[in-house]
Formats: C-alpha cells, structure tokens, sequence
C-alpha cells in the first residue's frame, strides 16, 4: 500500500520495526510527525552536522520532538527536504498541519479579540471581517515570498507587486477614507461608502505578519506618508499630476522632512527654497536624511523654509539636480532609505504645496495619520513576537519539560501578552474617535491621543522584544532559524520608537497637548 506527501509524491507505508533497521552511517531513516525520512545521503549536507544523525536515539528513531526543538516546520515543507521522504508509519496520522494560506491562528492571543472565535467586538463589521480573510491570504500567497526575497537581497519591491496593489485597490486603501476611494472598485469588495479607519487598521495590521519590517516600510511606505499632503493641500493641477500614477504603482514618493541638522525637532531644518525673481519657481537647496523610499522615489514631498517661513513643496526628481544615496539602516535596504540632496534645484511653482508660509500646519495635520499607521503596525508585530513566543515555549524542552512549564517563562509570556492586548485595545479606541472626528477635530482632540499611544506602543515593543530575546535566548540573536522573527523584531521595532517623533518627544507633547485643557476653576 502507498500513500501521498505533501507535493504528490507517492510512497509507501513502513512499520516502526522496519524504520529501526535503517540504524547507520550510509543507511539512515527518521521519523518525523509520522513521515519517515531518508536521510543517508542528506547527513553530510545537514547543516547541523552529519553526526547528529547517528546517535542511537535518532537513527532509525522517532525524532519528531527533538526536530521541532531545532527547527521551524516551514523546513519540512521546502521542496529539497520533500523528497527525502520514503514514506509514512502504517496507521499512524501526520498530526502538524501547515496552515492554509489565509488561516486563522490557533494560537491563543496569538489574533486580535475580534479574530478569535467565541470574543466580540463592538467595532468591526462584515465588510472589516471580509477584508480581513482576503487580505491574509493576499499577503500569504502573493506578499510574503517577495517579502523575503527583498529583505534578504536588499533590493525594492517588485514593481509589479506594487501594481497589482494599486489595480485591485489596495494602494488607495491605504490612504485612508476620503474622496480618493469614490467610484474605485476597492479590494475584497469594500465599498467606498462604507471604507473607515478600521479598514486601514486591517490592511496595516495584515501586512506586518510578515515578520519584515524593513520590507513593510519599502512597500509604499513613502507613499503612505508623503502623499497625504498632495491629496489633502495640494491644486487639482499637483493631484491630477501625482496622485492617480502613485496609486497606480506607475510612480513612487516619499516624505522628506528630517536632515542631519533636524529629526523630531522640525523647526530647525535647514533645507531652504528661495522664489526666482520672475516668481515662477522656487530654486531649493539642502539635504534630507533618513528619507524612506527616497532611493527609488520620483518625487519628494519636501520641507522648507522660505523668506515667507515653512512651505512643503513636492520636489520632481526630473528637475535635475536632486542626488539620493542610500543609508544603510539597521533593517534591510530594500526600504530604499536615503540621504538626499539638492543642488539648486529649480522647481515650477506649481510644486509648491499649499500656501507659502504655510508649511509648519501641513506638517504636523499629517503626523497624526503617520504615527496612527506606525501603532497599527508596531503593535500587530509584537502580537506576531507573542505568538512566536507561544509556540517556542511550548515546543522546546529544557531542563527535562517544555519552556512553559517554567513559572518564570509563564511570567514572561504574560507580561508580553498583557501589553499586546492592552495596546491593541487603546488602538481600537483611537480608531473609532478617527472614525468619527473630522480631520481638523482630529488634529484638535486626537494629536495628544495619538502621540502618547505611539510612545507607549513602543515601549511595549521594546519590552515584548527584549523578552522575547531572552525567551529565544541565542536563536534570538541568530538571523536564521528558529528564532528569527525575534531577532528580526529586536533589531526592528526601533524605527517605530524613532521615526515620526521619538518617544520622549511624543510622550511630551502627549502632556502639553493635555495641559492646554486644564480647567482653570479646579484646585485640589
Ligand atoms: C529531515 C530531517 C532534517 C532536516 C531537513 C534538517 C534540516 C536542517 C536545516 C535546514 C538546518 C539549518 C536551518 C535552521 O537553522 O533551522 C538544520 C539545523 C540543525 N539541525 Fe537539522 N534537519 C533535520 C533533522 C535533524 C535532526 C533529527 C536533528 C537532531 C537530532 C537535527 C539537528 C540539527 C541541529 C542541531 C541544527 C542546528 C540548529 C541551530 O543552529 O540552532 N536536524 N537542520
């Protein structure tokens, strides 16, 4: 009697008995999850060494609990291993199933309360659940090998991938609610009509399971922040220009405030634009730092000052005489992250976005959506770290019981599932005041909001990764293997608690944000 692997393959049935006779150098089967591996030739290739195998407790052996002590499954499934398959135990089942693409974790916590069967939510809607199924599964099967190939070669995103995004709607999905949606026929059949901040929520949270932050920023993260003040400030000239080729994927830009001169303290950039005599163009020069996507941008969205003070203006690359370079960063160069210059750069005064003067107020008004996306996404990646950790705990045994039979291991699993679920819920709660706020109650009641649930976000981050670290111990500090995502973690979730206002500056202005509502006829 035969039976079918994974890829097709057909092979046939071995007792136990039959398996233990394969007990030597040159002659080596194991058992894995009921799957009888050949691995006499494979042993000299192994890349834990070849001497592992011939230990009398692995050759012609069950190895199924030591396998999943060093490796993680998605090893089992590449197609180079596949076929060191010769067979299954007789009436015995594989038990370790490969998630669909698109599945539900069966990890507790391991999914928001609104994902997890038998919890509520007062805020999602079937049109929110539909997005959610569809865009997993768009991630799983489309995003995530390319996501692994640009984190690793450095290179951007595929184009194409980009394109598809911006056909299928998802590109202007990620712009948020608003004018840009009407009449476009938007991913998994969302209506335009009822598209909201949850939606947004959706795609951002989706996207970073990946486990590829640096990927997840070269992914049309210059978009998400640089365009907002083409759409919300810009002539109908600068958005018939820019907006719709954006969307599309057929051009890419980014958001260049930061300098050497100035981060969080944006008043003190030192990029200037000086109207031309005739007053038909605005002649810039300067450097930007840090700018993500600058690399491969087309255009830049740019402060400056001006004699009239702060202006944005969206600088065309065409214009001759901007240069990039990229930095390389912590997390991979395919974010295309850049040092930017520009050498008396002449830009048409149709560039300039809003009014002269103007600039400090398009700035800011567009910092609460950019550090709203950043809370979203680094606090979906420490729920991800947290269901890494579950597993790991439970699958790896030392000192003779899994991880999670230690009380100070359960203490760690706690503390991080306690700051994910606590900032997911604060999130949830911003959410729905954006969802029923304009974008000028926003800037008025959700600026402190947003700045203090971004500072602490982080700082959740911060310690969902160090822990996690410890949990991983070496593998946490290994870029391969079992403790990947949590080295990938530990070295990433920085970019949030820097980016877009470090946390001090946010925790700050969190306060002073509050101090301007102090009532004054309350003493204590
Ligand atoms: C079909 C069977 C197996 C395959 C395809 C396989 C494959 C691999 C691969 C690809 C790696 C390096 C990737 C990684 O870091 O995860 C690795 C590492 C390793 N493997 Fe295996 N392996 C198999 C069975 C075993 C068994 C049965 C043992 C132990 C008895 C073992 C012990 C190790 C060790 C100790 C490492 C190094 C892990 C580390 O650096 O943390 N392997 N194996």
């Amino acid at each position: 009697m035969s039976a079918q692997t994974a890829n097709g393959k057909e092979v046939q049935f071995y007792s136990r008995d039959d398996v233990a006779k394969h007990n030597k150098q040159g002659d080596v089967w194991i058992v894995i999850d009921a799957t009888i591996y050949n691995v006499s030739k494979f042993a000299e290739l192994h890349p834990g060494g070849e001497s592992v195998f011939y230990d009398e407790e692995v050759a012609g052996q069950e190895c199924t609990e030591t396998f999943f002590g060093l490796h993680r499954h998605e090893v089992l499934l590449k197609p180079a291993y596949q076929r060191l398959i010769v067979g299954k135990i007789k009436g015995e089942e594989s038990v370790i199933k490969v998630p669909e693409p698109g599945a539900a974790s069966k990890v507790p916590y391991a999914e928001p309360m609104w994902l997890t069967p038998n919890y509520h939510s007062p805020y999602y809607t079937d049109s929110h659940r539909r997005l959610q199924k569809a865009m997993r599964a768009f991630v799983d099967d489309r995003i995530h090998e390319v996501a692994q190939r640009c984190e690793d070669n450095g290179k951007r995103p595929d184009v194409d991938l980009v394109q598809e995004m911006g056909a299928n709607g998802l590109n202007a999905m990620r712009m948020g609610p608003g004018k840009h949606l009407q009449g476009r026929k938007l991913f998994a059949d969302v209506k335009a009509e009822e598209f909201n901040y949850f939606h947004e929520l959706v795609i951002t949270q989706e996207l970073v399971r990946m486990g590829a932050r640096g990927f997840g920023d070269a992914l049309q993260g210059g978009m998400v922040i640089g365009l907002p003040p083409i759409m919300n400030f810009g002539s109908d000239d600068l958005k018939k220009e820019i907006v719709e080729p954006v969307l599309a994927g057929n051009k890419f830009i980014c958001l260049a405030i930061s300098e050497a001169f100035a981060g969080s303290d944006v008043m003190g950039i030192r990029t200037t634009a000086t109207l031309t005599e005739d007053g038909e163009h605005y002649i810039v020069n300067g450097t930007k730092k840090w700018i993500t996507n600058g690399v491969f941008a087309d255009y830049f969205t740019t402060a400056v000052k001006t004699d009239m003070g702060f202006a944005v203006i969206c600088v065309p690359r065409s214009c001759g005489g901007v240069e990039t370079k990229q930095i390389k960063t912590s997390y991979s160069t395919t974010a295309g992250t850049a040092y930017v210059t520009y050498d008396n750069v002449k830009v048409p005064k149709r560039y300039l976005v809003g009014e002269d003067g103007l600039g400090i107020q398009i700035i800011l008004s567009n910092f609460n959506h950019e550090r709203w996306v950043m809370c979203c996404s680094t606090i979906r990646a420490a729920r991800a770290m947290c269901e890494q950790d579950m597993l790991w705990a439970n699958q790896r045994k030392a000192f003779g019981k899994p991880l999670n039979g230690q009380a100070a291991v359960r203490q760690k699993l706690a503390q991080c599932i306690s700051l994910a679920e606590a900032a997911q819920n604060w999130l949830e709660s911003v959410t729905y005041q954006m969802c029923n706020m304009s974008y000028k109650q926003q800037s008025l009641f959700l600026a402190g909001q947003v700045a203090l649930l971004k500072s602490w976000s982080t700082r959740v981050s911060h310690e969902v990764a160090d822990a996690s670290v410890q949990l991983f111990g070496g593998r946490g500090l290994t870029k391969s293997g079992m403790g990947r995502f949590a080295e990938e973690f530990h070295r990433t979730y920085k970019f949030d608690a820097v980016l877009g206002g470090s946390e001090e500056i946010l925790a700050d202005l969190g306060i002073r944000q509050a101090l301007r509502f102090m009532p004054q006829d309350q003493k204590l």
